[in-house]
């Protein structure tokens, strides 16, 4: 199969990225790199997450986030919902699009969300229901599509089974993620095409984390499979308080890069995202995880 034309990039930074953070960033901080991204061309940007303060101390902003954002057109700003509560306090900050979060294995959907897969499904289906009523996009998440922290393998007809169920509810397009970064080309291959037996291939993006370093050729073996939509966060930032040891995810920059050298159209600028990856690991007082965000960085000197 030809390898798509053009993809769109969902950053993933202010959300997957600095959820884990121990240091707590300011909201004009994470406002800053969210300025950054959309000077860098980024027409997608995950915010924020409307979780529990308790569970996620570093989303505790989430309404502040939102609240300070100046929103440019063309730009699609999403946020994370675990559940009615959530949707309730998202809504009054107008999100573009929602982002239930279900997980592929069982025992990480009782470490992340508190409860079964099931009962996630069914909390899950009056937000769907509400926000497409308001309006609102509406994605799904889905986790640990090739392993999991508790359960190691997960096979790809539970990866089908979690799309079957999210579809069902009304989500409308879903994320394969490979939450630990485990993946490698043929596994994440698989997940993939278990995914597209329920959505159609424009409403299937991948997330990978690059825990093993996977995860430009993990992004490499999607866009085989035609997938044009991916997550990636700038600087590499991330990992998921649920997911011991996993890292960020695979760095925007290096996708870029990649596609860049496909000659894929992303509208994205390379040397406008390595600004905002400068401008967060300046803050952080941390090293870009990006090997092209560092490549770049040093012929700047
Ligand atoms: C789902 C819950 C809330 C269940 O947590 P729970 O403790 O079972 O919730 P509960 O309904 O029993 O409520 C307990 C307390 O939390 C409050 N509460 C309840 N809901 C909310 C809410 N939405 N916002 C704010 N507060 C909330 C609620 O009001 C109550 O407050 P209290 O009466 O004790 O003061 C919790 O487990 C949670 O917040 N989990 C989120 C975990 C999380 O954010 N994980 C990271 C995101 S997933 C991810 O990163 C993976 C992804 C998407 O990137 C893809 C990938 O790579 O895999």
């Amino acid at each position: 199969m030809a390898l798509p034309s053009k993809v769109r990039i969902i950053d993933v930074g202010p959300r997957d990225g600095l959820q884990n953070e121990k240091q707590i960033v300011p909201p004009e901080v994470k406002i800053g790199l969210i300025e950054r991204l959309e000077r860098a061309g980024l027409r997608e940007i995950e915010v924020t997450s409307f979780v529990s303060p308790k569970w996620v101390p570093q989303m505790a902003d989430n309404a502040q986030v939102m609240a300070g954002l100046v929103r440019k057109p063309g730009v699609r700003y999403s946020v994370l919902v675990p559940n009615m509560k959530g949707f309730e306090a998202a809504l009054a900050a107008q999100p573009d699009e929602i982002v239930v979060f279900a997980s592929a294995s069982e025992a990480f959907s009782q470490k992340n969300i508190n409860c079964s897969i099931a009962e996630s499904i069914e909390r899950f289906a009056p937000v769907v229901e509400a926000a497409r009523a308001e309006g609102i996009a509406v994605r799904g998440a889905m986790s640990c599509t090739v392993g999991c922290p508790y359960e190691g393998e997960v096979a790809p007809a539970q990866v089908a089974h979690l799309a079957g169920l999210l579809k069902q509810v009304g989500v409308q397009r879903v994320d394969v993620a490979d939450t630990i970064g485990v993946g490698t080309p043929l596994r994440v291959q698989r997940a993939i095409e278990a995914a597209l037996k329920h959505f159609d291939v424009d409403d299937v993006s991948g997330h990978f984390h690059d825990t093993y370093g996977q995860g430009v050729s993990n992004t490499y073996a999607a866009l085989q499979l035609g997938v044009w939509n991916f997550q990636s966060s700038v600087a590499g930032l991330g990992g998921c308080p649920y997911a011991k040891g996993a890292t960020g995810n695979v760095a925007t920059e290096d996708v870029v890069y990649l596609l860049h050298g496909l000659g894929i159209e992303t509208g994205i600028d390379l040397e406008r995202l390595v600004d905002a990856a400068e401008y967060i690991s300046g803050f952080l007082q941390r090293p870009s995880n990006s090997r092209t965000g560092t490549a770049i960085a040093r012929q700047r000197g």
